[in-house]
């Protein structure tokens, strides 16, 4: 069997939902279907997530949210009005969205969950309904019913492995389940999302828990590029793609695919297949645990991510001080902050972390707390940080791709702030300067993939 997630693209209005329909229909064994709340329906449009942001952020401030409140609605009501739904079977979904700001939360974190949440469970609700109406048996199952359980973290939970268990029983499911995306419930019940994207998770748990033989994740795409479309026009597809390579890729900027929705897949050993909803007869790009070499092509894809920021530390014989780097961990220990590289020298070493963790109040108290602690020579943050990735599993086995990226860099006139190769030779990472991040994915993109 399979399991098949639609993101919000696939679901921005009752014509998308048309071909969502014949998808499912075209194969039987796609038996559980994950949705996204509706998305963007132009490049101008606001995702309805988004709208339910604006919604929460509306309430907590005790201003006006009525037109918003419609706006929502109105998302909604276009689907319904679609495929026929009467005034009455659309009730339960306006009052719903009409009753959010009465429920009590534990707090306004609580609140925004729930709010963000109810984008996908109106949502999957309203397709279960349209599905039943065209004639596929289906119903709609809540994530709590699933027995998806996550961390009590409200905007950016973990599913926690006794979820999988409790799923077993939906295996054999009669008729096929409707699954809302990126939110699930801790263990008092109450409402947590993933972090932005997360519907791809909730697909990955899914397949995982119902044992899918395979997981399609359909989207505006006709497959993962070598190269985010946005930054090179038609660029390399790529047909088959490790899960190392996925991860290291999305997590710096291939936003594609979820990176935490890779852990379930590769927990389950389930391939996941990337495809288009607006066009299901190209193939996509598959990924999974192994694949033949490609020796024309030892990179997969190349990135860039300009979330991060980058804390430089200098301190002469650094290389000599015993537990220098325990002191630096143990102060963001103390601050909650974890780290994402740490690339160092014999007297200096920076510290790249995602720009979300910071606040400007924050870095302040940090940057004191870390002169206490360690007295560098000299210590700055550099915000204008970005991280160029070149990503594939061939790298390992190829001689000169070092060379290859640093002259195609050079050649472009990039500075380089940073070079890292990770232990596991699959990537290697470079820091420039936020607006050189995308000629730098373009001069890398011309020497690895331009010569055929
Ligand atoms: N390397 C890549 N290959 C394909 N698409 C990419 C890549 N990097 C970024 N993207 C972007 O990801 C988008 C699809 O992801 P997303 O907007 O989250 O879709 P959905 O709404 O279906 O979840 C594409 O339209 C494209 O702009
Ligand atoms: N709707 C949520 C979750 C999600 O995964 O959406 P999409 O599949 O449209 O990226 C968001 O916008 O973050």
């Amino acid at each position: 069997m399979k399991v098949i997630k639609f993101g919000g693209s696939s679901l921005a209005s009752s014509q998308q939902l048309r071909k969502v329909i014949e998808i499912v229909e075209d194969d039987p064994t796609r038996r559980c279907v994950v949705v996204s709340a509706p998305g963007k329906r132009n490049p101008a449009d606001t995702k309805v997530t988004d709208l339910l942001i604006r919604y929460a952020d509306q309430v907590i401030a005790g201003s006006d949210y009525t037109n918003v409140q419609q706006e929502i609605i109105a998302r909604y009501q276009e689907i319904a009005l679609g495929f026929n739904l009467t005034p009455e079977e659309f009730a339960p979904i306006k009052r719903a969205i009409l009753n959010l700001p009465l429920k009590k939360y534990q707090n306004n974190t609580y609140l925004m969950a729930a709010f963000k949440a109810h984008g996908e469970r109106l949502n999957a609700q309203l397709i279960a309904r349209v599905f039943n109406i065209v004639g596929i048996a289906a119903q709609y199952l809540d994530p709590k019913d699933a027995g998806m359980v996550v961390t009590d973290v409200p905007d950016d939970a973990q599913i926690l492995q006794e979820s999988y268990a409790n799923m077993r029983k939906w295996q054999n499911n009669a008729q096929v389940l409707v699954v809302p995306g990126f939110f699930a419930y801790n263990a008092n019940g109450e409402i947590c999302t993933f972090s932005r994207g997360g519907s791809d998770i909730t697909g990955a748990v899914m397949a995982r828990g119902l044992n899918a033989d395979l997981y399609e994740n359909f989207t505006d795409v006709d497959a993962i590029y070598s190269v985010n479309p946005n930054i090179v026009a038609h660029p390399h597809a790529i047909a088959h793609m490790t899960f190392r390579e996925m991860r290291e890729l999305s997590y710096a900027g291939f936003s594609v695919f979820h990176d935490e929705a890779l852990i379930p897949a590769i927990q389950g050993d389930i391939a996941v297949n990337v495809r288009n909803t607006n066009h299901p007869q190209a193939p996509g790009t598959i990924i999974s645990a192994r694949i033949k070499p490609n020796k024309d092509y030892p990179v997969r894809g190349i990135t860039a991510s300009k979330r991060f920021c980058g804390l430089y530390i200098s301190k002469y014989l650094l290389n000599k001080e015993v537990g220098f780097t325990r002191k630096v961990l143990d102060v963001l220990y103390k601050f909650n902050i974890s780290y994402e590289h740490m690339p160092s020298g014999i007297d200096d070493i920076t510290i790249i972390m995602s720009e979300d963790n910071l606040t400007p109040e924050l870095e302040q108290s940090l940057m004191a707390e870390m002169q206490t602690a360690i007295q560098p020579d000299e210590m700055h943050m550099i915000h204008d940080y970005a991280i160029v990735m070149v990503v594939g599993e061939g790298m390992h086995d190829t001689i000169g791709i070092m060379a290859k990226a640093t002259k195609a860099l050079a050649q472009a006139g990039i500075r380089l702030q940073m070079i890292n190769q990770g232990a596991s030779e699959i990537s290697i990472m470079f820091g420039v300067a936020q607006d050189e991040a995308n000629q730098a994915v373009a001069a890398l993109y011309n020497e690895f993939f331009q010569h055929d």
